[in-house]
């Protein structure tokens, strides 16, 4: 059945989907917001009905997959080829501050010779790097070389003043919602990474490497430290800010309180101990907390990390420091985990940061500090295949895998798979398919009790000693 479908079936199921859409929207009061609407907290809220983001999948995969049916194939093949030239623009455009100097201008937009003066680059250049991603519904170009936002490029401003973003540029990303210095981070180390992939799987003393200093990412930054190491170096403090802030960037693009939905919290008792393995500064902690006052949290991370996650409790929700509903500790996650009554070890984005030798060592660290109801929950991509998994790997939990049978998402589904490339270049590790997880739960002493697929990059898998 896959790729099956001709241009009039895909037509009539964009056609038919989109009038589903349009019906559950009326009777919901939801409105759908043209392109060149403004960006604002509420303008992608049509999105969070189930049904709507149903038919959203579904009609997004038709269109882009009648697109490929259509579109001569080396212009697809080129759309993928010049990718990393949109990745340099996009770098570009928010490094240089375009979003927040265009918030001003309004709806009638700024000349290039304006925004570049702003910015102190060439006006021309930045031109046509702004036209290259109008041309792909990032900005919108009014009049020849006058940009300005649409809903799209708005989520680019991180909000703040302009003046204040040029005074101290270091901080440009302190207090936002991480959104933009998550897409900072991909399109600067992630991108310098990204283009050592081949010599680093040709090289002998690479191309078959499980240490996370020896993938792509130290060719592109030019060091032989891990990701970890080279940004706990005093001279790499922006990097590290703007590494902690981004992972709320990457909670800003998962589904509104899925982590708060996936486990019932509320269940836990006042003196529950919950860890939060490697937990960054600490975003899902103070999520949870906010939402479940009566619990316990210790955030474990490395002590630079730490340092600044005392700083952002700090300004955040110093009463937790005060009250010690949040401790903060440095613990390296690969030695003995010393908190031996945890009732949950909570892992968000951590077993795809590694390969996954350190993944059962440290797993069998915490199923060593377990007691016989400790909780392992694990929020992370389940990678999806391409194809239905109908084959003797199925198990029970694989059922719901995000299919739509016979469309290929394509672009409306990529989050896994970039996910899983990204792990790839920065730290030689993976995302894992189900079945990876349950061989690494059986390897430490796990197994699988439950699983919640959202399907846009963040999944839900449970565990209980096995
Ligand atoms: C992708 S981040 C995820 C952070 C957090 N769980 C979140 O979702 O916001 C991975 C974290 O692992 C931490 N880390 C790396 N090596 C570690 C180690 N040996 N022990 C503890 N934490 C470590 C990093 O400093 C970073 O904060």
């Amino acid at each position: 059945m896959y790729d099956a479908y001709d241009i009039t079936d895909l037509s009539n199921l964009i056609s038919d989907t989109v009038s589903s859409l349009v019906q559950i929207c009326n009777a919901h009061s939801l409105h759908i917001p043209r392109l060149d609407e403004k960006f604002t907290q509420d303008s992608e809220s049509f999105r969070s009905n189930k049904d709507a983001g149903k038919a959203i999948k579904i009609i997004t995969g038709a269109a882009l997959q009648l697109a490929a049916t259509l579109m001569p194939p080396q212009e697809t093949i080129f759309q993928v080829t010049h990718g990393h030239f949109k990745t340099a623009a996009m770098r570009v455009a928010v490094s240089c501050h375009v979003p927040e100097i265009l918030r001003d201008a309004g709806p009638k937009g700024l000349h290039s010779k304006t925004i570049a003066e702003k910015s102190g680059v060439d006006d021309g250049r930045l031109a046509r790097l702004l036209r290259y991603l109008a041309n792909r519904h990032v900005f919108r170009e009014v009049a020849p070389d006058v940009f300005t936002h649409n809903r799209i490029s708005g989520m680019l401003d991180t909000g703040k003043p302009v003046d204040v973003i040029f005074q101290d540029p270091e901080s440009k990303h302190d207090g936002t919602n991480g959104f933009v210095a998550l897409v900072e981070l991909y399109t600067s180390d992630g991108h310098k990474g990204s283009s050592y992939l081949l010599e680093n799987m040709k090289d002998p003393k690479t191309s078959h490497a499980t240490e996370a200093n020896q993938g792509p990412m130290q060719r592109g930054l030019g060091t032989e430290m891990s990701y970890w190491e080279w940004y706990s170096q005093p001279e790499r403090l922006y990097e590290r800010r703007r590494f902690g802030v981004a992972m709320k960037g990457v909670a800003s693009m998962e589904p509104p309180g899925f982590i708060l939905k996936a486990f019932d919290w509320s269940s836990l008792s006042a003196d529950s101990i919950i860890i939060d393995v490697a937990g960054g500064i600490g975003i899902s902690s103070m999520e949870i907390l906010k939402a479940f006052p009566h619990l316990n949290i210790i955030v474990q991370d490395i002590p630079a990390v730490v340092e600044e996650a005392v700083k952002f409790w700090e300004k955040e929700l110093p009463d937790a420091l005060v009250s010690q509903r949040i401790k903060l500790q440095a613990h390296d996650m690969f030695t003995p985990q010393p908190i031996q009554n945890a009732s949950i070890f909570l892992l968000k984005d951590i077993l795809h940061n590694w390969p996954d030798a350190y993944s059962v060592k440290l797993l069998t660290h915490l199923r060593e500090a377990a007691t016989p109801t400790t909780r392992l929950l694990i929020f992370d991509t389940v990678l999806p295949y391409t194809c239905d998994n109908t084959g003797p790997t199925v198990d029970e939990f694989a059922t719901e895998n995000n299919r739509i049978p016979g469309l290929s998402l394509g672009s409306a589904n990529e989050m896994p798979y970039s996910r899983d490339i990204a792990m790839m270049v920065w730290l030689n590790a993976q995302e894992h398919t189900l079945g990876q997880f349950r061989a690494l739960f059986k390897i430490s002493g796990w197994r699988m009790v439950g699983v919640t697929r959202d399907g846009f990059g963040l999944d839900y898998v449970e565990a209980l000693p096995s």
